[in-house]
């Protein structure tokens, strides 16, 4: 099975501090891939730096086997790969439904003078992205409150619709940057049932940042551990767990705080 992301001496350095150092990953076809690491390890940046938020001070980022190191976020979004963001963005004073339909905007804008004139063509894209808008409605639970302005939803109803949003946009690697930060035992649960099934009936692929253990160890196919920007350790749940300088890294966080 040939990757969908591969990552190879990926580095960021921010003056003189070296954020991500080195760091290598390889996301397969329906996969959820996990990385995981204690606070200031450098997830987030590795993150920025895959879909095109800061450019990368070394390493090469591959999608589809295209190279993609340097390009501008928007492109790589255009190209299938995806994320949402560790503080909830989305467009408020729309409604849900809204969200879902802006999300599209590149599959829905046609020509201009279609959509002036309402060819046959500019309706069939029209009603697709409303149904495909709703189909997401129904999966993250948040048909019923469709016309509800974003702003008016719980926390929880938030993450599921900017999940929701990014799947609107029809991608083939979705990058979630703590998902589960903020959610109830119950939400949280959900979450775990949503990702699975991305993976294993919408096709997806999954890059996960997620200091929830519980839900890395019991939904990641592989995990790649970082620490002080480099990787530390990697494999699966089993073989991550009980990797030494996992938990002495782990051990040294929580003293810490
Ligand atoms: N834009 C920036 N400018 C300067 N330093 C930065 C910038 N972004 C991140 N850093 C630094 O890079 C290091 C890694 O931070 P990063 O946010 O990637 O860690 P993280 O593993 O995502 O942490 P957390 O789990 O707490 O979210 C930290 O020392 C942080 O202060």
């Amino acid at each position: 099975m040939s990757a969908l992301l591969q990552v190879s001496d990926l580095s960021m350095r921010f003056g003189g501090l070296v954020a991500v150092d080195n760091v290598a990953l390889t996301v397969k076809p329906q996969q959820v891939v996990s990385i995981i690491g204690p606070n200031g390890a450098g997830k987030t940046t590795i993150f920025n730096c895959l879909s095109g938020f800061y450019r990368a001070s070394g390493g090469q980022v591959r999608f589809k086997e295209q190279l993609i190191s340097g390009m501008p976020g928007f492109k790589i979004a255009r190209l299938g790969m995806v994320r949402t963001f560790q503080h909830v963005r989305l467009f408020k004073e729309m409604t849900v439904l809204e969200n879902l339909l802006v999300a599209q905007h590149r599959h829905l804008n046609t020509h201009f003078l279609a959509g002036l004139f309402k060819t046959p063509a500019f309706r069939r894209a029209e009603r697709q992205g409303l149904e495909l808008a709703h189909y997401w409605l129904e999966k993250v639970q948040l048909t019923c409150v469709a016309n509800r302005s974003a702003d008016n939803l719980s926390y929880g109803q938030q993450r599921r619709l900017e999940i929701a949003r990014c799947m609107a946009t029809r991608p083939q690697l979705l990058m979630l940057d703590e998902p589960a930060a903020g959610l109830n035992p119950n939400e949280t649960h959900e979450l775990n049932h949503l990702i699975c099934d991305l993976r294993d009936n919408e096709g997806v692929s999954i890059l996960l940042i997620e200091h929830d253990m519980k839900l890395v160890m019991g939904i990641s196919d592989y995990i790649y551990v970082v620490n002080q920007g480099r990787p530390l350790a990697q494999g699966t749940s089993e073989q991550v767990r009980s990797n030494k300088d996992v938990i002495n890294a782990y051990l040294g966080d929580v003293e810490h705080h």
